[in-house]
């Protein structure tokens, strides 16, 4: 059972991690998280690029991606909508996945991520070697 919890520095992974903490994940397995500052948008382009070579990774090849789209509670936050358009997410065609908006200061949508996450292993178990 494993998530990886990736995104750049200062994105909220760790504070994601505190939310999920008082969560119960013991039954998620394979998923690839990847966190966004939905507040920075001038580093949308660069957390494309870091995004898409994660994704040409053989070792996560098909592995399941969930976008949190994090500091939602700012006022200059882009919405799931921009944030899906300015990582170009659209174009994912090799895996499931899935943006979900979400603060974890308020811990608001994060807890709805990890039900998606859980419910696209458990329909993809024995399917996988
Ligand atoms: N407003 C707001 N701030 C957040 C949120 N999530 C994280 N932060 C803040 O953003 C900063 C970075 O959060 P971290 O959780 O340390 O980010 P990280 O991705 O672990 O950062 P690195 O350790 O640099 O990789 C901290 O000051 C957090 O308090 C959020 O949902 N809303």
């Amino acid at each position: 059972m494993r998530i990886l919890l990736l995104g750049l520095d200062n994105a909220g992974k760790t504070t994601i991690l505190k939310a999920l903490a008082s969560e119960d994940i013991s039954h998620i397995t394979p998923t690839q998280i990847y966190v966004i500052d939905s507040s920075d948008r001038k580093r949308f382009e660069e957390t494309g690029q870091e995004l898409n070579e994660l994704l040409e990774e053989g070792k996560l090849s098909g592995v399941p991606l969930l976008v949190y789209a994090n500091k939602q509670d700012l006022v200059n936050a882009a919405s799931e909508k921009e944030v899906a358009e300015g990582l170009d997410l659209n174009g994912i065609r090799d895996r499931s996945w899935q943006i979900q908006s979400c603060s974890a200061l308020t811990n608001e949508g994060v807890k709805d991520g990890m039900d998606w996450a859980m419910k696209v292993m458990s329909s993809s178990k024995g399917k996988k070697k």
